[in-house]
C-alpha cells in the first residue's frame, strides 16, 4: 500500500490559551474524498489551516506527502502550497476579471507558459466543470453554483495533489448542490487528487465521500465509511446523520445553571 498523502499525529492547537484541537489523529490516503464534520466551532476550519501550514500546531504534526508542514522553510512551504488547492471562501472570484482570466490567473502567476498553452489549459479546466462556453462572462453574470464551478476550475488549474473545500455546499439550491458534489467526486477520480471536504451537509457528502471523520471536543470522536456512518448507533454520529437538534452535541452553548443566571440577573442590567 502506498504511503498516505496526509498523516496527522497527536495534533493540538490553541488560540492564545484556548484549546481548540487537543489530540487529533487522522490518515488520508491518496485519491480519496474525505469529509470532516463536527459541530459549529469544533475546529474544522482550524484543522484545514493547519494542513495548509497557515498556522502552526502547539503539539503534534501534520505531514503532507511525507513532509512535516510546520517544519518547512518558507520557500518549501510555498512550493507545497502550490500543490494544494484551498477553497476557503468558495466562489470568491476576482470580480474585475473574466471567467477565463480568473482561471488563467494561477497559471500565469506560477508558470512561464506561453499564452497559447495557457489558453488550452484554461479551456480544458473550464470544460471539466462544464463551463467552457462561459469563458467570456464576468463573475457578476454567474449564478452562485456557476461561480463555485469556476472557483473549482481555478483551483485545479495547476493540477494539485490535494484540494481542501470549506463548506462547498452552503447556500446552493438542490441541483447546484448535487452538481458541485459530483464534480468534487469526478475531478478527484479523474485527476488522481485527494479532496478534503469540511461540511455540515451530511446527506450530500455521504453520497460522494470515501471516509468521514467527526471532530468533537478537540479529538476525532468517530470515523468510518459512509455505510458505517449511516449504520452507526453511536449517539453522536446518529445525531449528525439524522439532523437531531439536541444530543451529545448540545443545543445550548455551555452556561451556568439557569438558576445561577437568574440569581445573577443584576449582572445583565
Ligand atoms: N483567529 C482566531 N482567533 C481566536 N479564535 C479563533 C480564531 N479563529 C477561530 N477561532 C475560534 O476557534 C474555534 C474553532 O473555529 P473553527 O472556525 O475552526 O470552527 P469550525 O468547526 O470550522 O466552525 P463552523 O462550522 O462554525 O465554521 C471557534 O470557537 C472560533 O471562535
Amino acid at each position: 500500500m502506498s504511503a498516505p498523502l496526509i498523516e496527522i499525529k497527536d495534533l493540538a492547537f490553541s488560540y492564545n490559551t484556548r484549546p481548540i484541537l487537543r489530540s487529533v489523529n487522522m490518515t488520508m490516503p491518496r485519491g480519496k474524498v474525505i469529509a470532516i464534520m463536527g459541530g459549529s466551532g469544533s475546529g474544522k476550519t482550524t484543522l484545514l489551516r493547519l494542513i495548509g501550514g497557515e498556522i502552526k500546531p502547539t503539539a503534534g504534526y501534520v505531514k503532507v506527502a511525507d513532509q512535516v508542514v510546520h517544519k518547512l522553510s518558507r520557500n518549501d512551504l510555498f512550493k507545497l502550497r502550490r500543490k494544494m488547492g484551498m477553497l476557503f471562501q468558495f466562489g470568491a472570484l476576482f470580480t474585475d476579471l473574466s471567467v477565463f482570466d480568473n482561471v488563467a490567473f494561477q497559471i500565469r502567476e506560477h508558470t512561464n507558459l506561453p499564452e497559447s498553452m495557457i489558453r488550452d489549459l484554461v479551456l480544458m479546466k473550464l470544460h471539466a466543470v462544464g463551463l467552457r462556453g462561459a469563458y467570456h462572462l464576468m463573475p457578476a453574470q454567474l449564478s452562485g453554483g456557476m461561480a463555485r464551478r469556476v472557483a473549482l476550475a481555478r483551483s485545479i488549474a495547476l493540477d494539485p495533489m490535494l484540494i481542501m473545500y470549506d463548506e462547498p455546499f452552503t447556500g446552493l439550491d438542490p441541483i447546484s448542490l448535487s452538481v458541485i458534489g459530483s464534480l468534487i467526486r469526478r475531478l478527484t477520480d479523474a485527476l488522481g487528487m485527494t479532496s478534503i471536504v469540511v461540511t455540515h451537509d451530511v446527506q450530500e457528502s455521504l453520497k460522494i465521500v470515501d471516509y468521514v471523520y467527526f471532530l468533537a471536543d478537540g479529538v476525532i470522536a468517530a470515523h468510518g465509511t459512509p455505510q458505517e456512518v449511516k449504520d452507526s448507533v453511536t449517539p453522536f454520529v446518529h445525531q449528525f446523520v439524522h439532523g437531531e437538534e439536541d444530543g451529545p452535541v448540545p443545543f445550548h452553548y455551555p452556561a451556568e445553571a439557569y438558576q445561577e443566571d437568574l440569581r445573577l440577573e443584576n449582572h445583565f442590567a
